[in-house]
């Protein structure tokens, strides 16, 4: 009897040791990053809570009294410090939302997505193409292995450049990916030297639109085409709604964003710069699967993930803030949700654009 106590107790502590490394810590090789790994990017351990209350404290501002935009570059680079290592381990490598997809997994029905944009900026072998707001690249490989495109992705955040570069050797796309740091309202490339270009959930960190459409506009070739996943509030958003203001607001908090535009004027906006509007389509739409899915029933998942990074911190093996930026994940992937349920924001109303052939780069200036 007690050999059967025994041998149980053994199989019983072999599966939690199992369920830590497999559930707990996730799967590493998939999504790049495990727990007891979580640093905050390039911010030195003993200065993250101190980094985590200055951008709590530039981004809760209500917009209309947050003034002068220029340090917004500057906190949303803080923002990608604190969350970089949080995403990987909890997400994955592509930093961005979905359409669900009966049958299939968020690893899949993510790369889809993606391919999406590469097909629709016709991305093919040889083509030099611009990833805008690249993070750590997920997109950027899925985009390079469908299409054998040579991808450059821009980065404001300098520990994104290290994990995207480490990512692209150890997935053996380092030939034809690479990513440099830099900020794309003000970007290090030659007038059209471009010949297409995608941002995926990234151009919503730009105070003003234009100012970086006006950007990519300049680094692209006569004719070559650009396709945007936009984060916009839909035709349902009602400014007198104060649940629908308390979410919105939500939202630009927790995920570094100056101010959300409406869909309406997102096309106005590249049209005002030059481009030739193609198409323009809100990608959650039914048929479309939802994607706030991923996020809702993640919900258990959320509580394992707390105490553990609380457990981290407290044997110092993370550093102290993490707690608070989970916290605020936390909250803000409640906001998110809420979004997608009363269909007042979208995080993917695409646009599809071209440069005219008939654009002069000296006149366009
Ligand atoms: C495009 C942007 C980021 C979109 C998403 C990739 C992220 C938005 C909210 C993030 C998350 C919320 C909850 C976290 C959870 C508490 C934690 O345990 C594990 C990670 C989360 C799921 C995290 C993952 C990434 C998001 C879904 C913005 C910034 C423009
Ligand atoms: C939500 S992430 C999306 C990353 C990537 N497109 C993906 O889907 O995985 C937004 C990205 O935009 C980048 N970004 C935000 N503001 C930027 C700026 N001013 N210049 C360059 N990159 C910026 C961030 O550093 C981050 O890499």
């Amino acid at each position: 009897m007690e050999t059967t106590t025994a041998v149980w107790a053994v199989f019983a502590a072999a599966a939690a040791v199992i369920y830590w490394f497999v559930w707990v810590m996730g799967a590493a090789e998939v999504k790049g990053k495990r727990a007891v790994d979580l640093k905050m990017g390039s911010i030195t351990r003993d200065k993250v809570q101190d980094k985590y209350k200055q951008y709590w404290s530039f981004f809760r501002r209500p917009k209309e009294t947050a003034g002068d935009s220029t340090n917004v570059p500057a906190f949303v680079d803080t923002f990608y410090n604190l969350v970089t290592d949080i995403y990987e381990w909890g997400w994955g490598q592509s930093f961005h939302f979905s359409p669900s997809i009966p049958n299939l997994s968020h690893r899949d029905a993510t790369r889809i997505h993606e391919e999406r944009a590469a097909d629709l900026i016709n991305a093919r072998p040889g083509l030099k193409v611009l990833d805008v707001g690249c993070g750590v690249g997920g997109p950027m490989r899925a985009i390079a292995a469908h299409s054998r495109a040579n991808i450059t992705g821009i980065t404001i955040n300098e520990y994104q450049v290290a994990r995207a570069r480490a990512h692209n050797r150890k997935a053996g796309l380092d030939s034809i990916c690479d990513v440099v740091c830099g900020n794309f309202l003000s970007m290090p490339f030659a007038d059209a030297s471009f010949d297409a270009a995608y941002s995926i959930e990234a151009t919503c960190h730009a105070p003003k639109l234009q100012d970086v459409y006006r950007e990519i506009y300049r680094v692209l070739k006569p004719g070559a085409l650009y396709v945007s996943y936009e984060w916009v509030t839909t035709p349902l958003f009602r400014a007198d709604n104060q649940e629908h203001v308390e979410i919105i607001n939500g939202i630009e908090r927790g995920d570094a964003l100056p101010g959300l535009r409406s869909h309406d004027e997102i096309a106005a906006i590249a049209k005002e710069i030059g481009f030739e509007v193609l198409e323009e389509k809100d990608l959650a739409k039914p048929p479309a699967g939802p994607w706030w899915t991923r996020l809702k029933m993640g919900k258990i998942a959320y509580w394992r993930n707390h105490l553990l990074v609380s457990a981290l911190t407290m044997l110092r093996i993370a550093p102290k803030g993490v707690v608070d930026v989970h916290e605020m994940l936390y909250e803000t992937a409640g906001h998110l949700t809420r979004g997608g349920e009363t269909g007042i924001f979208t995080p993917m109303h695409m646009i599809l654009c071209r440069k005219p052939s008939t654009a002069t780069v000296a006149a366009d200036e």
